[in-house]
């Protein structure tokens, strides 16, 4: 049975419900399948199938790779996308028997139809995968706890930068980046294309969203503590991570080199954030009552008066993007923000991009428990303050930290640091409508507080 007539109602009513889709700002007009690939036969069989779903204009696609089973297992249940003639398909990311053949194939570094599967290092093939419950874009697969395999769920023509930069930074003797050990490919537009990568599980760690999240809770608890009071501070473990992160970052200027901007570019890279705070304000008209400032801001960061040095970077780094393992932190998921075209993504950029991509995370951190009134009590002025003096605390600490060990200091340019947090604002709020509607609130409260903060050059010291 060929799925390529039958999939697309089904799949269209199943997206909008799924974490990883990108489009839920918008309605569906179109789904269909532009390639399916036989990986399992028989009962239960697997198909990995690329589909293309329109909305409007623009047209984005997805990889899903289907299960078909005639009897569905009650633990399967809840991955379910519909029936065709009475056969259940689902998403077989939830099924260890068939997400096997996806480590046998890289493995073994064989082909399928259009796949490429690869490997660099012996696999171990015998293991069981379960299908990641991490709050993320794409979906990854845990086999065992020795790999970990991240299935890109919207793919974009040309190679990920998360394989790129971990290829890279692993040339480069990083001991901040987990070990790669295969990925999967095909063409798409002519051009080979990631679509997943096969990594070394961190066993020990626990992701800096966590983290972070669990020292917040500890602050909210004690009503009378200051942050650097409570026994969860994170002050320290902030300061080890900016010192990490300028490791990595002089790590990755040996790998792939250094540039400096031309007036013009950084003239040029102003224009464009205003763009994209031109789009978001008419996407989302709450954003509207900030735009004087945030416009000033970019304002301010075009006529910075001094090179810019420019290298690769993280792109879209936060909390969720990092993990404290025994041994130190380390630093994931390279892809850049999944939103913007490739050709951007892999464009080097200042490093105090992903420093003022970190500093927004700790104002989500402070923030995110605010969302929810049920998830926390207290006076909400009160709560306020507190989600303030923490995510300072924090910031301030990760970013002695990254100048320390070397980094540009953050103190030093405050006019670049402050429009890249404003840009990353910008860019999250755009990011929560579409993706977590729910969430729209935390990057909209932070711009409020951010832009009644004085300006750079405004404060009496
Ligand atoms: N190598 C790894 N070892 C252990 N956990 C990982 C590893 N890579 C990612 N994770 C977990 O998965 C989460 C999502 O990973 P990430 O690469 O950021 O995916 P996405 O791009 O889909 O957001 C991380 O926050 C972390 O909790
Ligand atoms: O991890 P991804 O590469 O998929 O990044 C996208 O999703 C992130 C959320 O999962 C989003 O990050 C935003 O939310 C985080 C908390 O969930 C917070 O720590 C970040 O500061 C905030 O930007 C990221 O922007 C998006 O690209």
């Amino acid at each position: 049975m060929r799925l390529t007539e039958r999939l697309d109602d089904l799949i269209a009513d199943w997206l909008p419900r799924q974490r990883w889709f990108a489009g839920k700002d918008r309605g569906i007009d179109d789904v269909s399948v532009v390639f399916e690939t036989e990986l399992v036969s028989g009962d239960p069989s697997l198909r990995h199938v690329v589909i293309a779903v329109r909305q409007g204009e623009q047209v984005d696609r997805y990889q899903v790779p289907v299960g078909l089973r005639r009897e569905l297992p009650g633990r399967l249940e809840y991955a379910e996308i519909g029936r065709i003639d009475g056969v259940h398909v689902y998403d077989a990311v939830h099924d260890p028997e068939l997400t096997r053949v996806l480590l046998e194939k890289m493995a073994d570094c064989s082909d399928a139809g259009p796949l490429a599967f690869r490997s660099i290092s012996g696999l171990e093939t015998d293991l069981d995968s379960l299908a990641s419950p991490a709050e993320q874009s794409n979906t990854s697969l845990i086999y065992g706890d020795v790999y970990i395999c991240k299935l890109f769920r919207r793919l974009t023509a040309g190679i990920n930068p998360d394989l790129e930069l971990s290829r890279g930074l692993m040339g480069a003797g990083s001991k901040h980046v987990p070990a790669l050990h295969g990925w999967i490919s095909c063409e798409l537009d002519g051009t080979v294309s990631t679509l997943a990568m096969l990594s070394e599980f961190l066993r020990t760690g626990t992701d800096g969203w966590q983290l972070a999240g669990t020292s917040v809770r500890d602050l909210y608890a004690e009503a009378d503590l200051h942050a650097d009071e409570v026994g969860g501070d994170f002050a320290a473990e902030s300061e080890r991570l900016g010192a990490a992160t300028a490791e990595v970052h002089r790590d990755l200027a040996t790998a792939f080199g250094t540039g400096v901007m031309a007036s013009a570019e950084v003239r040029e890279l102003a224009r464009q954030m205003h763009a994209r705070l031109n789009e978001a304000c008419a996407a989302v008209p709450q954003l509207v009552p900030y735009a004087g400032r945030l416009s000033e801001a970019f304002d301010a960061f075009a006529k910075v008066d001094e090179p810019l040095m420019v290298q690769r970077v993280h792109g879209d780094f936060h909390l969720g993007q990092v993990m404290r393992t025994e041994t130190g932190w380390m630093l994931l998921d390279f892809e850049g923000e999944p939103a913007k075209p490739l050709e951007e993504r892999r464009r080097p950029a200042h490093p105090l991009r992903d420093v003022a991509g970190m500093l927004r995370s700790y104002d989500y951190a402070a923030r995110h428990l605010l969302v929810n009134a049920k998830a926390v009590s207290g006076n909400p002025d009160q709560l306020e303050y507190r989600a303030h003096e923490w995510a300072e605390r924090n910031r301030t600490a990760f970013c002695r930290g990254y100048a320390e060990a070397g980094g540009v200091d953050p103190a030093a340019h405050e006019e670049i640091i402050r429009a890249f947090e404003f840009d990353k604002a910008v860019y999250e709020v755009m990011y929560e409508a579409r993706n977590r509607p729910s969430w729209l609130h935390i990057p909209l409260s932070s711009i409020a507080a951010l832009s009644a903060s004085p300006a750079p050059g405004s404060r009496t010291r």
